[in-house]
């Protein structure tokens, strides 16, 4: 009776610390009165009646909320046949409140994204509907364009192959569906614009994120990289050469999660004898420590197959997370030719860091953010500490009856796999259809040959795109179908049991719906319930089960003391106190990327402070006539005689050019010495004083004085700049902008190695100033 009791009090106030839903839920019998109402009206009717709801700001009072719901359910009804179920109302007035709605898969978060979305707009908010990728995107914004036309509200979306005029004209729509990196790369790209009307991303207002832990969590680290061209590298074979020789744990130290190495004193040695006897840490030789380390770095850390893959005489990345291949990317100049070097395929062109922004912070522009995810309540904290969201836990619409069985836990990696790989063969007999969740690409390869030589055909979602793995996702569900993946975060695609028409429905339903394998659990639990929650959509039967060895790198590297235990004749171990360890491993795991994620946030603040201030500057020189005044100030005569010469709105524009360059080279320059200064202290402080500390007390006083340093250097190049034909010659003066421009993505660890392993994705090279 009590026991009851209690899970009605839970069910009524929510989970605890989550969004208290009870003032949506009131709302709910009011919507339904509406409905019949509005099912009278014409098309142009239900759009009148949106309109209406323009005629007040935000927030919706309870009346409106009521109206926006009930015509939104109406117009989806319409526009694409699905009448939103109360939950995903629900969802919609969550989002509009600014919180994080946690709404399981196949719950219909996108429609309910769609709803909200036309809510902030139709009260004149412009919103952004972020995705984490180009084709959820683009499929997303074509799906939801009915809905949205019989809303009244303008919908437009970009993907990585649009041009300029395209995107400032989808910047224009109402609600605008893009990929975060894609907004990203906007944002940095304007910071280069040299002319007011060149200007393509406007002011943030509404940010709708779906997918939202795996794009405020796990990417909020990843920083956005706008790189130029200089000079091409050389190519430094010598050194590959020569760091090929060295041994692991004799002449370096890899740290337990491979993200830096370093010389132990003996590589130090050998390193300094096979160079004629140099001295590394002198300083007397500047390049040729980075040169060792970057070296190091490609041949230790990066591993062909896993992050890069050699194809065509030439070194592609691959997205190690989702396993994507990117088409033009690469990682930050010295390291692409060091693995180049390494691979002894031809050097491509080098760069240098023009600005670069994370995630965290570009998502902080906007003054609205909401979003929604399956696996929001898990990072509840963190959305706090790092957003100010909330979470709104959103029923699902039938009950989850997916039966999460325990792990299977092993002493070995190839005992977990015969074992998983003889599941597989058991299940594929009864036509289950079974999907795997592996770490990485290489895994999910080695893997699904495995199943090949046992007769078991399989799909592999890797490297291709993500259009064609939508497609492959969606037949996951099919009689008798195998599917291996990576994480599954953006995969985006509903699993329908019976495939994607659902012809097979009943035989798969009978089979005992999709079955989850995990190979291995991931670094953190929320990433092994988004595999989990492939199966049992909308109260489809399934179930899920992982698959761990002791000596998984989770296990290893994060419960490293070692216990005795017994096993079976499988190798199964079968003590339960293990299935605590392998739960501690993990839960250490979430905490150190917890850790990672306050350190870069804490070290880029200063950084992003320091942009803040030139970027206002800039905005002041682009859209005024900052520049020009200055330069009559400092140089009042020579100022009078260009305007003499080609006269004052040539003279202005010349000012602002030479202006902005030097603000732009200062800050590249300065961007430059920041990372210098970071991998300094990282040699020279190494556990000794606190290192961000010491980054802060060295990268403050550096940044003084850099706008009026900005601004002699460009009262010189004014000094010096030649007229012809009636212009002034702006280039003649120095100023070089470059000539090519490409973006990247890189997984960032402040303190570390020189440079991170690069998580990144494909760029398009944007010739010229955009
Ligand atoms: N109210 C509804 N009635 C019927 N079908 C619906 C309704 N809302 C959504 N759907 C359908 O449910 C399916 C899942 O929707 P959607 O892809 O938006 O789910 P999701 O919550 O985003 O899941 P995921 O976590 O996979 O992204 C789609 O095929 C969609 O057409």
């Amino acid at each position: 009776m009590f026991g009851r009791m209690a899970a009605r009090v839970r069910q009524v106030l929510g989970k605890p610390g989550s969004v208290d839903l009870r003032p949506y839920t009131k709302l709910l019998t009011s919507i339904d009165d509406r409905e019949s109402a509005l099912l009278e009206l014409s098309d142009a009717e239900l759009t009148a009646k949106a309109a209406e709801l323009g005629n007040a700001e935000l927030p919706y009072e309870r009346d409106d909320l009521v109206e926006l719901c009930a015509v939104g359910r109406e117009a989806a009804r319409r526009a694409l046949g699905e009448r939103p179920f109360d939950v995903q109302l629900l969802g919609v007035m969550a989002l509009l409140d600014g919180h994080v709605a946690e709404m399981a898969t196949g719950e219909g978060k996108t429609l309910a994204g769609a709803l909200a979305a036309a809510g902030f707009a139709l009260r004149g908010q412009r919103v952004h509907v972020i995705s984490v990728n180009d084709y959820l995107a683009h499929r997303d914004a074509e799906w939801m364009a009915p809905v949205y036309d019989l809303l009244g509200v303008a919908v437009a979306r970009i993907g990585q192959e649009s041009g300029t005029e395209e995107r400032r004209a989808a910047y224009a729509a109402d609600v605008t569906y893009a990929s975060v990196s894609e907004l990203g790369f906007d944002v940095l790209r304007d910071r280069l614009a040299t002319d007011e009307s060149a200007l393509v991303v406007p002011e943030p207002g509404v940010a709708l994120i779906d997918e939202a832990d795996s794009v405020l969590v796990d990417e909020a680290r990843v920083p956005l990289v706008l790189a130029g061209a200089a000079e091409a590298a050389e190519s430094d074979a010598a050194m590959a050469d020569l760091v090929r020789e060295l041994r692991p744990r004799i002449h370096y130290e890899i740290d337990d999660e491979g993200r830096n190495v370093q010389l132990t004193d003996a590589g130090i040695e050998a390193v300094e004898e096979r160079l004629d006897g140099v001295d590394l840490y002198s300083g007397d030789d500047p390049g040729v420590l980075p040169g060792v380390n970057l070296a190091l770095h490609a041949h230790a850390l990066l591993e062909r197959d896993v992050h890069y893959i050699v194809r065509e005489g030439e070194v592609k990345l691959v997205n190690e997370s989702r396993g994507r291949i990117a088409l033009l990317q690469r990682w930050p100049d010295g390291l692409q030719a060091a693995v180049e070097a390494k691979e002894g395929v031809a050097v491509s062109e080098t760069g240098e860091v023009l600005d670069s922004i994370t995630v965290q912070a570009l998502l902080l522009r906007y003054p609205v953010r909401c979003g929604m995810t399956g696996t929001a309540m898990a990072v509840a904290d963190q959305l706090r500490e790092f957003y100010e969201l909330e979470v709104a836990v959103i029923e699902p619409n039938k009950p989850c009856v997916r039966v999460d069985e325990a792990d299977r836990l092993y002493a070995t990696p190839e005992e977990k796999e015969d074992a998983l790989v003889a599941e597989v063969a058991e299940v594929h007999t009864t036509g289950r259809p079974i999907l795997i969740g592996t770490q990485d690409v290489a895994e999910s390869e080695r893997l699904a040959k495995r199943l090949a030589a046992e007769g078991l055909d399989c799909a592999v979602l890797n490297a291709k795109n993500d259009a064609e793995e939508a497609g492959v996702i969606a037949e996951a569900g099919s009689h008798g179908a195998i599917t291996v993946s990576t994480q599954m975060a953006g995969r985006g695609t509903d699993i329908r049991l019976g495939g994607s028409d659902m012809a097979d429905r009943d035989r798969v339903v009978e089979a005992g719906g999709l079955y989850v394998m995990g190979y291995g659990r991931y670094p953190s639990s929320r990433l092994d319930d988004q595999l989990r929650g492939r199966s049992g959509r909308q109260g489809d039967p399934g179930s899920s089960r992982f698959f761990v060895s002791v000596e998984d790198d989770l296990v290893a590297n994060n419960a490293p003391e070692s216990r005795g235990y017994e096993v079976t004749a499988e190798g199964e171990i079968t003590d339960s106190a293990w299935r605590n360890t392998v739960d501690h491993a993990q839960r250490v795991a979430e905490g150190r990327l917890l850790e990672l994620h306050r350190n870069t946030w804490r070290y880029s603040k200063l950084i992003d402070l320091q942009r803040g201030v030139v970027l206002e500057h800039r905005e002041n020189v682009l859209s005024g006539d900052l520049a020009d005044r200055q330069l009559a100030s400092d140089r009042p005569e020579r100022h009078a005689e260009l305007v003499e010469e080609v006269g004052e709105e040539e003279t202005a524009r010349a000012a602002r050019l030479v202006t902005l360059y030097h603000l732009d080279r200062g800050w590249t320059d300065h961007l430059a010495f920041l990372a210098d200064l970071r991998e300094g202290i990282h040699l020279r402080f190494l556990g000794r004083r606190n290192p961000l500390d010491e980054f802060n007390a060295e990268a403050a006083p550096a940044f003084k004085g850099f706008l009026d340093d900005a601004r002699a250097r460009a009262a010189e190049a004014f000094d010096e700049a030649p007229v012809a034909d009636g212009r002034v010659d702006v280039a003649g003066a120095g100023v070089k902008r470059p000539s090519i421009t490409w973006t990247y993505m890189v997984q960032e660890h402040p303190f570390s190695t020189e440079f991170e392993t690069v998580v990144g994705r494909v760029r398009n090279a944007v010739s010229g100033n955009r």
